[in-house]
């Protein structure tokens, strides 16, 4: 049916076919167009329900959120086991190289005009090529190269003016023209690099190496799979809307040498990509994909008969582990496998080149299928997509508007907005940057609406304020739960923390504003403020010495622990007994510490 609504033609001057474009909306719109496509294993049921497949998506993203949570938990006991010294880490070093697989942000498939797809309904995004029409040719989109090619620069790769597209062929049914379009001989980006620093680490595990710079291979561009959905027992659901989707491979060396670092190398590519806007979206929506390859090797013996890499020589035999979708899993299946690997070789056995599997919240990889089952992927340039050619000016003006890179945001973070290098981190490495674009946006407004510059002192003191309620007073609140900038949207955090720098409100009205307000209280913190009776009205300084001196006088005992034994921590206690002993706004917790420190007898 499709076929005969067809027609190819070939373009004067051109020896390609290609399919003409009211043909190609008129097929698309037939009510004959398949909405999916579905196979069970013998590839005979094929059906035709649109909704079903749209069902089956959500309980997917679903899934891989239920996963993550599933993995913080059981993360949190072996946590502590991970970092206990192994002595067998002596003897064994550990080598990773990483392959990150990621989805452009692009208006376009990479081959044909038909637009990108972010969860609508199956099989409505995808061209006559993009599902292997026979005689449909690809029409290479070059716009889907800017993401790209802000993703290398990012990366500090040189980019080649000439690339070109290769076919690596296999075959699955997601892959419907029997090969996948890649770069493997021309790659458009190579040799660049990526540097991780103490604040790409979380506190208490910072290599004491850093900063480690770890070599990028290259990057290079290929199309996505379509999406297969299960359907249990047999069925397989087809949704070709992801179909040549863009990607990114970013290939590093083999220049890992702890899990931890592979991690923090994984976040901080994701990190950068969203920066750019190079990336849809972060591995917990499966818009990024990592592939780890594992070896170890003995140190201080020369393996002559060792492995090599792209210059780097004397590796051990690598096994690659495939598709991991969070940081954990990559951090877990490398411990895994390193263990693997050494138990094997100590025992007398060897390593075998191998690819494996990782299932979320498993002790072990498993063998997916070893050499003798590895493709051959018989890789050619493909015929039908001419080079293409990167011109100089193009670069460089890209280069020039590249968004500030995350170290960078690190560097003013500290400096101007006056936050520690730690809260500096973990703000960037947050809910894929959308914490970090939060607290700009109130820092920001709250400056202005107080009438002062980033140049000015005082920003810093506003920068730091801010930063402990995003990180602290909403980090508390938001606990497991998905991070939403609509919960206290960023003016209320304004109004907020703006009446408790002007002093009209003590900090524990604000948290109890805070709290309201991100339990969904419909009225404004002004209107609060008034209806609870919160405005301050400060005690005055002979209340606060007589309140101060009436709680010393009832606990000497913790006042002796105080002055002689240094426990500077029960001041914060009488701090909070002022608090909690007088009216709503009219204790401020600066002042009540700064008289208690005046009234505490002084050490002999
Ligand atoms: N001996 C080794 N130990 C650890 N990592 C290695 C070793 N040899 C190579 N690697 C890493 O393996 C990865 C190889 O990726 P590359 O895309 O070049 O090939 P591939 O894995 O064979 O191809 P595919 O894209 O089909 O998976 C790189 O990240 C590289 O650093
Ligand atoms: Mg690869
Ligand atoms: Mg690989």
């Amino acid at each position: 049916m499709l076929a005969s609504n067809t027609r190819n033609v070939f373009v004067a001057g051109s020896k390609r076919p290609y399919i003409c474009q009211s043909c190609l909306r008129r097929v698309r719109n037939s009510p004959l167009a398949p909405r999916y496509f579905a196979l069970n294993t013998s590839v005979r049921n094929l059906q035709t329900t649109s909704q079903q497949i749209a069902q089956d998506d959500t309980p997917f993203r679903k899934a891989l959120k239920d996963a993550a949570k599933q993995q913080k938990k059981a993360s949190k006991g072996a946590k502590k086991s991970l970092k206990a010294a192994d002595p067998r880490l002596e003897k064994w070093e550990l080598t990773v190289g990483i392959e990150i697989h990621a989805e452009l942000n692009t208006a376009r498939k990479l081959f044909s005009s038909a637009a990108t797809s972010l969860g609508e309904t199956p099989n409505t995004h995808a061209s006559l090529f993009d599902t292997a029409f026979p005689g449909s040719q690809p029409q290479f989109q070059r716009e889907t190269l800017l993401p790209a090619l802000r993703a290398a620069l990012a990366f500090d790769c040189s980019i080649q003016a000439r690339s070109s597209f290769d076919r690596k062929h296999y075959f699955y049914q997601d892959q419907p023209n029997g090969y996948q379009i890649t770069q493997y001989y021309e790659p458009f980006a190579k040799d660049g690099h990526l540097t991780l620093y103490a604040h790409d680490f979380p506190a208490g595990s910072v290599p004491e190496d850093v900063p480690i710079k770890i070599g990028i291979k290259q990057v290079q561009m290929e199309q996505d799979t379509a999406k297969t959905v299960q359907q249990p027992p047999s069925t397989h659901l087809l949704d070709f809307n992801r179909v040549s989707h863009p990607l990114i491979e970013i290939i590093t060396l083999p220049h890992v040498h702890d899990p931890l670092v592979a991690a923090a190398c994984v976040r901080k590519i994701q990190t950068i990509l969203k920066t750019v806007d190079a990336c849809t979206a972060g591995m917990e929506m499966g818009g990024l994909r990592a592939d780890v390859n594992v070896s170890v090797r003995e140190r201080g013996v020369t393996l002559e008969e060792g492995l090599s890499y792209s210059g780097v020589s004397g590796l051990g035999q690598r096994t690659e582990i495939k598709n991991l979708a969070s940081v954990k899993a990559v951090e877990d299946a490398i411990v895994a496998e390193r263990d693997r690997q050494i138990e094997l070789i100590e025992g007398g056995g060897a390593v075998e080149g191998e690819t494996r599997g990782w299932t979320v919240g498993s002790k072990t990889t498993k063998r997916l299928r070893g050499k003798e089952g590895e493709i051959d992927y018989r890789y050619m340039p493909d015929p039908d997509i001419a080079p293409v050619f990167i011109a100089r000016d193009l670069i460089d003006h890209l280069r020039t508007n590249l968004p500030t890179l995350p170290d960078r945001v690190v560097d003013v973070l500290v400096g101007r907005y006056g936050l520690s290098t730690k809260d500096a981190g973990t703000l960037l490495s947050f809910d894929n940057g959308d914490r970090l674009e939060y607290y700009f946006e109130v820092t920001n407004q709250l400056a202005r609406a107080r009438g002062v510059k980033p140049s000015n002192a005082a920003f810093s003191i506003i920068g730091k304020t801010v930063g402990n309620w995003v990180l602290m007073e909403l980090g508390s609140l938001y606990k497991d739960e998905q991070w939403a900038d609509s919960r206290v949207p960023p003016e209320v955090l304004v109004s907020i923390v703006g009446q408790l720098l002007a002093k009209r409100i003590t900090s524990r009205s604000a948290k109890k504003l805070l709290a309201a307000k991100f339990e969904g209280e419909e009225r404004n913190v002004e209107q609060l403020i008034d209806d609870h009776n919160m405005e301050l009205q400060p005690l005055s300084p002979a209340e606060y010495r007589d309140l101060a001196q009436s709680l010393l006088d009832e606990k000497p005992d913790m006042v002796r622990d105080i002055v002689e034994k240094g426990h500077e921590k029960k001041v914060k206690w009488f701090v909070g007994q002022m608090m909690a002993r007088s009216a709503e706004g009219t204790v401020e917790a600066d002042v009540a510490e700064q008289t208690l420190l005046e009234l505490l007898p002084k050490k002999a």
